[in-house]
């Protein structure tokens, strides 16, 4: 088994969800299948609540169509949504009648969303809050690869922070943790990110991220399956390794040659243990 050994400065460690602790499999065939069976029905029970309310406003503005916004911001968004295949715009509801049609224009627009896999803030809000009831029900449990728990459980003890990086909404990143396979896992871990930091492409967002737990961006290391994010996350000055489990999309050998690629947390090796 290959090691990758940690670089000395490092002291904190910050992890992807989706294909680097869980299965792609669980969000794609589990969580996903569920927001899709359950949206309308959802939507029907809590379109009078706050919460619910402003995760539709979220969506509207994201789809550019919210008729209170000015045409400067519109235009802003339009470049955002409007312009990609198959955009579904979601209407302002004026009368009780249209707030059927905006519910199904809602349906329409996070199928949309979903079927390109899009991670924008508004989606992951109201994904989160949709999975919420499953979680405490039990309908749902959140699925980690047998080698985490050890693994993280290790690098606390020696004394490495812990913070998690999704595009899943904070919200929904501690119903996972929280109600895993495993049990709470959630005092194992120092915090937690979302794309409210910023996209996961973008070399800004870790930095946002070193500035917010007051950490020098080489004293952090990043694990990801994404390269696109590893990149992203090396150009602010973070440490990487690429994380390739089954069912990820595979790495062309330019990655591979490219990065410090792991299959499992047991081959990630720290320097108290070389001596
Ligand atoms: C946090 S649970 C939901 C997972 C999700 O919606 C998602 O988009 C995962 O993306 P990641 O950044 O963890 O690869
Ligand atoms: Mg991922």
């Amino acid at each position: 088994m290959a090691l990758f050994s940690v670089p000395t400065p490092v002291t904190t460690i910050l992890l992807d969800i989706e294909g680097t602790t869980t299965p792609i499999t669980f969000v794609k065939d589990v969580l996903f299948p569920y927001i899709k069976e359950n949206i309308k029905k959802y939507l029907l029970e809590h379109w009078q609540e706050k919460e619910c309310q402003e995760d539709i406003t979220q969506l509207q503005k994201q789809a550019a169509c919210n008729e209170s916004q000015t045409l400067a911001f519109k235009l802003q968004r339009a470049e955002k949504d409007s312009h990609i295949d198959g955009f579904v715009p979601i209407p302002s509801a004026i009368s009780d009648n249209e707030t059927e049609n905006m519910i199904q224009a809602v349906v329409d627009n996070v199928y949309w969303q979903m079927s390109l896999d899009r991670k924008t803030t508004a989606l992951k809000q109201l994904q989160g809050h949709m999975w919420r009831s499953a979680y405490i029900t039990g309908q749902l449990k959140g699925e980690v690869y047998e080698d985490v728990v050890p693994s993280i459980r290790q690098w606390r003890e020696l004394g490495f922070k812990l913070y998690i990086y999704s595009s899943g909404s904070v919200e929904a990143q501690k119903l996972l943790f929280g109600y895993s396979i495993e049990g709470n896992l959630l005092k194992l871990l120092d915090g937690h990110f979302d794309t409210t930091v910023g996209h996961k492409v973008e070399s800004k967002s870790y930095r946002n991220i070193a500035d917010s737990i007051r950490c020098s961006p080489e004293n952090i290391l990043f694990l990801t399956d994404v390269v696109k994010e590893a990149f992203a996350a090396e150009k602010a000055g973070l440490h990487v390794a690429v994380v390739m489990r089954p069912g990820n999309d595979a790495l062309t050998d330019e990655d591979k040659s490219s990065y410090c690629c792991i299959t499992s947390f047991h081959q990630i090796n720290f320097p108290s243990e070389n001596n």
